[in-house]
């Protein structure tokens, strides 16, 4: 299938670093349409007046100490900041969506996709109109005053009476990190709402202190207990109804499922970051629905943030992942998440239980939860386009590379601050430099969702610039053959057809950038569609048992998986 993509970029990159991409942005959007429709004056006069004379020398567009300054709306209103924090499953995000429903106006943002979609259900189904906004996704609502939106989406440039920011701990994330940070300073609220960890509240705290804000904090109990054992599952034979198994690679994962269900007693769904979120998300459905055979889970850590799933105990199956560098210990935040999954208040299961897979992980599991989160002592910081532009009005002859370079080396923040890791930005910008392309253009594939560490992904990208470069318009039909995909007989079919439908999604992320050079977005999402849909007929055909009609009967009515459907895609 990695055939699909006619011609290959040879260039390979060495693994640098854990990160993943900064996903999107939407400064780089609202620039976009702000150069279309040349209402880009601050930046023009900023740079008449400090590139004539003295100025070039005076101004340090690398000075990043003062990030609340970014955001002049923002500024303009003195907000209520109002900070929910406690241990998971303490009703933070219920409360302060309680706010948002009862305002004339407002924005969720939350760090996944599965949570924006949840917020979003949530709300209309409470005759609250809300669209939902992700890189991927535009479902607009007739009439809605609200939006639930992935963080890199949030909006800083309107005026909204309730916003939420949740997982607001993610700040101190090294990749994600400065969105959050965005949207905490961006946002012009008159309420404001954090949800998170209580470990975030005095570098927040402290941040607020230049902006004016009204700040108070709500600290929450847990709602339902969350029960430690003290002995480990030992044997797969004592999986329960209700199970989630946690592992932290895509083989362990499908081993796991194997031998749970080779046992005879249980179906496994999975679910874990690679997945297409959409498959992500009817799977957990499936677990979550009780009139489905599917009652195990099993799951990476792609299920440990804010997620409201039925399950009554989580098993560890190892206290260890891969970072991208090494193999270390989970940390204390990941424990909680990870097991604060367990026993949701007014869930199937409201007594949590957790434990581990061996004995020799107990003691490491016991004292993380005993634990609390290290404090944060800094948020992420990356700079806007509008400061790289300027910089590169000032050195045309610099590449995105060595601008980017230039702000890394050089940036000045205040202490509350650390810069973000951008190395695969870096490596993007390496491949494209030497492209025709414009700097907002080259930026747009910086920050766009591509995995460089994925190979067929980042063939993908590498046709998407070089066409866009060359004919200015790029047909899906030219890189993508429709009609070719299988369903997979192999693991390793299983990983194409998930890369593959990572490249369809960068394509559809760019079409809402570049809306009129990337014209195929209603087919890159019916071939998208189409991945998730083989993808989870793979997932099905794994399991153990001949399909049973109570079995089909649910695969019906939660997945809509049938031949028929796949056929009309195909
Ligand atoms: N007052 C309430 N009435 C009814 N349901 C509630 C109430 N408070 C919380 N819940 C439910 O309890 C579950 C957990 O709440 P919530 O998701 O707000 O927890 P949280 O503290 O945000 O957890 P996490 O840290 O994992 O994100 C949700 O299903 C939520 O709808
Ligand atoms: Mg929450």
């Amino acid at each position: 299938m990695a055939a699909l993509f006619l011609r290959f970029c040879h260039r390979k990159f060495s693994a640098v670093g854990i990160s993943r991409l900064p996903k999107d942005n939407l400064d780089t959007y609202q620039l976009h349409s702000k150069l279309k429709h040349g209402t880009l004056l601050g930046v023009f006069d900023l740079l008449r007046e400090y590139s004539s004379g003295s100025g070039t020398t005076k101004f340090d567009f690398t000075d990043l100490t003062s990030p609340h300054t970014w955001y002049p709306k923002a500024r303009k209103k003195r907000r209520k900041v109002i900070l929910h924090v406690g241990p998971t499953n303490s009703g933070k995000t219920h409360n302060a969506l309680k706010q948002l429903e009862s305002s004339p106006s407002g924005i969720y943002c939350g760090p996944l996709r599965l949570l924006a979609w949840e917020v979003a259900k949530r709300l209309n189904k409470a005759n609250v109109p809300c669209d939902l906004i992700t890189g991927q996704e535009r479902e607009e609502v007739d009439g809605a005053k609200h939006k639930a939106v992935t963080v890199e989406m949030a909006d800083v440039t309107s005026d909204y009476s309730c916003a939420v920011v949740d997982e607001i701990q993610m700040l101190g994330c090294k990749t994600r990190g400065f969105s959050f940070t965005r949207a905490l300073l961006g946002i012009s609220a008159d309420e404001l709402h954090l949800c998170g960890d209580p470990a975030a509240v005095s570098l927040i705290e402290e941040i607020l202190k230049v902006t004016d804000d009204d700040v108070k904090v709500e600290y929450y109990e847990r709602l339902s207990p969350l029960v430690p054992l003290k002995k480990p599952l030992g044997s797969f034979w004592n999986i329960q109804t209700g199970d989630c198994i946690v592992a932290f690679s895509r083989r362990e994962i499908y081993r796991m499922k194997k031998k749970i269900e080779s046992a005879g007693k249980h179906l496994c769904s999975v679910v874990y970051g690679s997945l297409p979120p959409e498959t992500r998300t009817r799977q957990a459905t499936m677990f979550n629905d009780a009139s489905s055979e599917f009652d195990v889970l099993v799951a990476s850590d792609a299920i440990g943030m804010g997620l409201n799933l039925n399950i009554s105990r989580i098993i560890f199956s190892t206290m260890k992942k891969f970072d991208g560098v090494e193999m270390r210990d989970l940390t204390v935040p990941e424990v909680k998440q990870i097991a604060g999954r367990a026993g949701r208040y007014r869930s199937k299961f409201p007594v949590g239980e957790v434990t581990c897979l061996h004995a020799d992980d107990l003691s490491l599991l016991h004292s993380s939860l005993e634990s609390p989160s290290p404090n944060l002592e800094t948020a992420g910081l990356f700079p806007t386009f509008d400061l790289m532009y300027m910089y590169s009005r000032l050195h045309p002859k610099s590449g995105i590379y060595q601008i980017l370079e230039h702000f890394l080396e050089n940036a000045k923040l205040s202490p509350n601050y650390f810069i973000a890791d951008c190395a695969e930005m870096l490596k993007v910008a390496a491949f494209i430099d030497e492209m025709p392309l414009s700097l907002h253009d080259k930026y747009l594939f910086c920050i766009s969702p591509v995995d460089m560490n994925d190979e067929i992904s980042s063939q993908g990208l590498t046709q998407f610039a070089e066409n866009y470069a060359k004919k200015g318009i790029v047909r899906l039909k030219e890189i993508f053959t429709p009609g070719t995909l299988m369903v997979p007989k192999t693991q390793s079919n299983l990983e194409e057809l998930e890369s593959i439908h990572k490249v369809l999604d960068l394509y559809i992320w760019l079409s809402f950038r570049l809306e009129d050079f990337f014209p195929d977005r209603e087919l890159a999402a019916s071939q998208k569609s189409l991945c998730s849909l083989l993808i989870e007929q793979f997932l099905e055909r794994l399991g153990w048992q001949r399909p049973t009609a109570k079995r089909l009967r649910s695969r019906n009515v939660s997945t809509s998986l049938s031949s028929k459907n796949v056929r009309r895609y195909l």
